[in-house]
């Protein structure tokens, strides 16, 4: 079993030999730990490697208390995090009620708590990872569902106030839909939208975002297009790929060709004259239902 790779942030010199020793005298050799005294070393080496946990005193020199976990969990998100504290008080609960996995307290140190503690942290940390990915998701599509797409926006707007960077947001509709229901069956619509979906994800950038947002609706977010014709491009090459006959596998086993078409439309926040998401999203919608009218006339 590869070690556990542990940072400990701790500026008191005496606690941090403590804590070492207690990890050395751990028999199975479970984790690896490096120590750093201050905020801005442990960002540097969160960057260069991601430790699967970091033990934080919360009363550093340069910050103190839950603003110290705070801080923490915003330079290292992916790993867990566990609070070593001096005493079994307050701030320890409201740690775990801010997300922190466990506390350890100081006078109470021995290797098999430590060890048990940091065991479950890990763990505990893993689940609710998973369970947070799990609820982002549309679970049809594995998609990422509606409100994951209106994070991700809230975060692209936020963004953009902060560095002026303009994104697209693209809006696309399956066309009667509802025929293929009615004529193919509920499951062969299910595999419509699944295969429709993987289409969406896979011609685009990775650092591009997909969701489904409705039963037959999807969007796409577009980092970095400032221009009308940047959009448009994006639309055609995904009409290209996206409007075509889908064979899918039909009840009794044969293979049936069901012919598929989408409408696009697409803003651009920074370019477009909208002030908030839902005007974004709203303009968008409008386009593609200009666009929908006119393909199905
Ligand atoms: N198979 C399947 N159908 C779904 C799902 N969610 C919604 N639907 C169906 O999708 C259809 C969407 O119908 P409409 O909103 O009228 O859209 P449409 O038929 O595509 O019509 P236009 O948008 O005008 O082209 C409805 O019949 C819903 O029951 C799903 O998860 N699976």
């Amino acid at each position: 079993m590869t070690r556990l790779l542990v940072y400990l942030l701790e500026d008191c010199d005496e606690d941090q030999y403590l804590f070492q020793k207690m990890m050395t005298s751990d028999t199975q050799n479970l984790f690896s730990v490096s120590v750093f005294s201050e905020l801005n070393t442990l960002d540097k080496a969160v960057q260069a490697c991601i430790p699967d946990i970091v033990v934080t005193d919360l009363n550093l020199i340069e910050s103190s208390g839950l603003d110290t976990l705070l801080r923490v969990q915003k330079l290292a998100p992916k790993s867990a995090i566990v609070v070593l504290t001096g005493k079994d008080d307050e701030d320890a609960i409201k740690a775990i009620q801010l997300g922190a996995q466990d506390y350890l307290i100081k006078s109470e140190l021995i290797p098999s708590l430590i060890r048990r503690t940091l065991l479950f942290a890990k763990e505990r940390f893993q689940m609710n990872a998973a369970l947070k990915e799990h609820s982002l998701r549309d679970q049809l599509t594995t998609l990422y569902n509606r409100s994951a797409f209106d994070n991700f926006l809230h975060n692209k707007i936020q963004t953009f106030k902060r560095y002026g960077e303009s994104f697209g947001l693209v809006f696309a509709d399956i066309n009667e839909f509802k025929s293929i229901n009615d004529n193919f069956g509920h499951m062969a619509g299910d595999k419509i939208l699944k295969l429709v979906a993987d289409r969406l994800a896979f011609f685009n950038r990775a650092s591009d975002f997909v969701a489904r947002v409705g039963g037959d609706e999807f969007v796409m977010i577009l980092h970095k297009v400032s221009t009308a014709n940047e959009l448009n491009q994006f639309i055609e090459s995904k009409q290209k790929h996206l409007n075509n006959s889908y064979a899918i596998k039909g009840a009794k086993g044969d293979v049936v060709n069901i012919d598929v078409s989408l409408s696009f439309g697409g803003a651009i926040w920074g370019v477009d004259d909208v002030q908030s998401a839902q005007e974004l999203y709203a303009l968008a919608d409008e386009r593609m239902y200009v666009k929908k009218r006119r393909n199905l006339d």
